[in-house]
């Protein structure tokens, strides 16, 4: 296992090399960045970065909320790959009873430019995936829109045609989507992109107009393997640059059914293809337990150059794989990679019997199987399981800073194992477990003034790592319901949720029975929490009220609904609410009994407030702003809310 720092290095210059690429001006190879991504994966592969849609830099000032998330695609290399997910695909269609005798799979070109949305009849960009930055204005520079008579939403790509760029601008650009980039970003655009804008070169193509074709997925998806590449020759002959053919489920009771992640659609597959190969010899296979108790297994190659890079781990995808293929010590392998996939085996040339593990490689536990995958059983105090979760917790909650690989197993092999447990210890518990007294204030202090610093809901809801419940997920469930009304909320409220389907709403549930007491005791400690609704309120556009960018502590017993409820009203109306009070705090708003806090704010001549007359405040500014002006009601996403609360 690489260190903390080595994650968070990697996370930096991915961040960076992403920032660049986005804004049209890359700074390293896709193979590069994709190497990255892949030792990324590699070592931590449940790092946030890896599990949302890389972000594009903000391109006009005007942002605007997706009314559903604008997601990228999973991706596969092999037909092994397609093959596999359509299998999943069907089977998990079967379970729940669809009819799978006539399902279809469309496949259109993969367009490569940049993604974007006309609504309302405004063109967005992706941006996060949840908000993304109005465009509208490259429309007036000359992009040629040909989106037809179309109404409603239309999701495509913004796209240089080849033979423009090939005839024009290969010279200057190294790819067109760099063009694009320039056009629609620049508040003054280039000359040679003013040229082809002028020429209407530069288009919004709708997916939906491509050219596409269908095949059986069930019983015929053996047609469609066998025809894949002909039909990935035949579409991506076009005049639009391409990195590859999407394949989607066509059906929409299906797509309902397999759902989304934050980072792609589960009935959506990209099928790329493959980069360039080399045969290596094998030196080990060694196998990593991951959060869920899975053991996976890596395999160690001799150092191998392949695409510009030199390659010493490659995935082994699971233990079934390194049984069926024979690989093992002494083996040589044909390795590829290519796009952002962990290269990869793809054929074994020199076979050797295999040494697949029967007990954990952390607590010698007896493996078991559970279809192609190994795991440590669930009843097991295994500390690498323990570990991997304890490290995601902190991982996803990102403001607790210093829990490393080297901390973590240092609690984990003094029997602390769970998130509640340290998040209760004190500098002298860290003490006791041998970590230094430097690093024991660091951790201590770390933790506290996380409890002082606003943390979405979602965010921490997605920190416990249960199956299908990442922070997009969470995010999504929680628009509509507090924390409190997760603990005991139904699957029938789930199915009710964008994006997620059936087997997503049982494992999400399980996960939460399962956890019930480790959640309960987590959400005991004295967080700062926002909600997801209120989160979305800070990032529309900003109406100025009287605590418009104020520090706001609020301390004592509220009569008028939760600590969570006013920190989402201050966060509504553009205050910033806070734990702990300074200098710095513009504001004190006091519920009944308000203590200590009350006499430090009166000692450091913070304004003082009561509950009802903070709320009187909030409600004067909101009506105010209301009556100023009515459009912004349908800027502020959550005004009933905040009414209901207020009145
Ligand atoms: N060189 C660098 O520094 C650098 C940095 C960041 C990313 N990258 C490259 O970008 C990749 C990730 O980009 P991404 O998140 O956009 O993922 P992606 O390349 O998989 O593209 C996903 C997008 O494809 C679009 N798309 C195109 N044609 C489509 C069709 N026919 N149907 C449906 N959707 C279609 C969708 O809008 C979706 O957002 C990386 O793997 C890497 O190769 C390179
Ligand atoms: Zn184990």
């Amino acid at each position: 296992m690489n260190t903390n720092i080595n994650t968070q290095t990697l996370v930096d210059r991915l961040t960076i090399a992403n920032d660049a690429y986005r804004a049209g001006q890359p700074i390293i190879s896709d193979s590069e960045y994709d190497l990255l991504s892949e030792q990324l994966r590699d070592i931590d592969p449940a790092n946030p970065f890896l599990s949302s849609v890389e972000v594009e830099p903000v391109f006009s000032e005007s942002r605007v909320k997706h009314s559903t998330p604008m997601l990228s695609t999973q991706k596969a290399y092999a037909v092994d790959d397609v093959e596999r997910w359509i299998a999943k695909s069907v089977s998990a269609a079967e379970a729940a009873g669809l009819d799978t005798s006539c399902l279809e799979i469309r496949m259109t070109p993969k367009l490569d430019g940049m993604a974007a949305r006309l609504s309302n009849k405004r063109l967005v960009s992706r941006g996060n995936g949840l908000w993304g930055s109005d465009l509208t204005p490259s429309v007036q520079k000359g992009v040629r829109m040909l989106h037809g008579d179309a109404e409603g939403e239309i999701t495509g790509e913004i796209v240089l045609t080849k033979s423009y760029f090939e005839a024009h601008l290969a010279g200057q650009y190294k790819h067109p989507r760099n063009v694009v980039v320039g056009a629609v970003a620049a508040e003054t655009v280039e000359p040679a992109i003013a040229a082809a804008l002028k020429a209407g070169a530069i288009h919004f193509r709708p997916f939906s107009t491509l050219k596409s074709l269908t095949f059986a997925a069930h019983g015929g998806a053996g047609n469609l393997l066998s025809n894949i590449d002909d039909a990935y020759a035949e579409l991506t002959n076009i005049d639009y640059p391409t990195d590859g053919i999407v394949l989607e489920f066509a059906d929409s009771s299906i797509k309902d059914l397999l759902g989304s992640t934050s980072h792609h659609h589960n009935w959506q597959l990209a099928k790329k293809v493959r980069g360039e190969t080399a045969l290596a010899r094998v030196q080990s296979v060694s196998w990593q337990v991951g959060r869920t108790g899975k053991v996976s297994p890596v395999i160690k190659i001799e150092p191998t150059e392949l695409s510009g890079a030199v390659i010493s781990n490659v995935t082994g995808h699971h233990a079934a794989n390194i049984l069926s293929k024979g690989i093992g010590k002494g083996a040589r392998v044909e390795i590829v990679r290519s796009g952002e996939v962990i290269p990869y085996v793809t054929k074994v040339v020199e076979k050797v019997i295999p040494d697949v593990p029967e007990h954990c490689p952390c607590c010698s536990t007896r493996l078991v199987w559970n279809n192609d995958f190994l795991y440590c059983p669930e009843d097991t105090d295994c500390s690498a399981r323990s570990g991997s979760s304890i490290k995601h917790f902190f991982t996803t909650v990102e403001h607790i800073k210093g829990f490393g690989s080297s901390v973590i197993d240092r609690l984990v092999s003094s029997d602390i194992t769970s998130v509640s447990t340290i998040l209760s210890m004190t500098i002298a518990d860290f003490e006791n477990v041998g970590i230094s007294t430097g690093i024991a204030q660091n951790l201590y202090t770390s933790i506290q003034n996380a409890f002082q610093t606003p943390l979405e809901d979602w965010r921490l809801l997605g920190a416990f790592g249960i199956h299908c419940l990442g922070r997009g997920t969470s995010r999504r469930i929680l628009e509509n319901i507090s924390l409190e009304e997760f603990l005991t909320m139904t699957e029938s409220y789930l199915l009710g949720v964008e994006g997620i389907g059936l087997v997503a709403a049982s494992s999400i549930i399980e996960g939460r029975e399962k956890n019930l007491d480790e959640i309960k005791a987590v959400l005991a400690h004295p967080w700062c929490l926002v909600t997801a609704s209120a989160q979305d309120d800070t990032s529309a556009p900003a109406t100025r009220t009287a605590i418009t960018g104020k520090t706001i502590v609020v301390t004592g017993k509220l009569s008028h609904g939760s600590r969570t409820d006013i920190h989402n009203l201050i966060i509504s109306a553009g205050g910033k609410p806070s734990g702990s009070l300074s200098k710095k705090t513009d504001m004190l708003v006091c519920g009944e009994s308000a203590g200590s806090k009350l006499a430090k704010a009166q000692f450091l001549g913070v304004e003082v407030i009561s509950e009802d007359a903070f709320l009187t405040l909030v409600r004067v500014e909101q009506q105010q702003v209301l009556d100023d002006t009515e459009s912004s009601l349908s800027e502020i996403d959550n005004q009933d809310d905040l009414f209901a609360f207020v009145m």
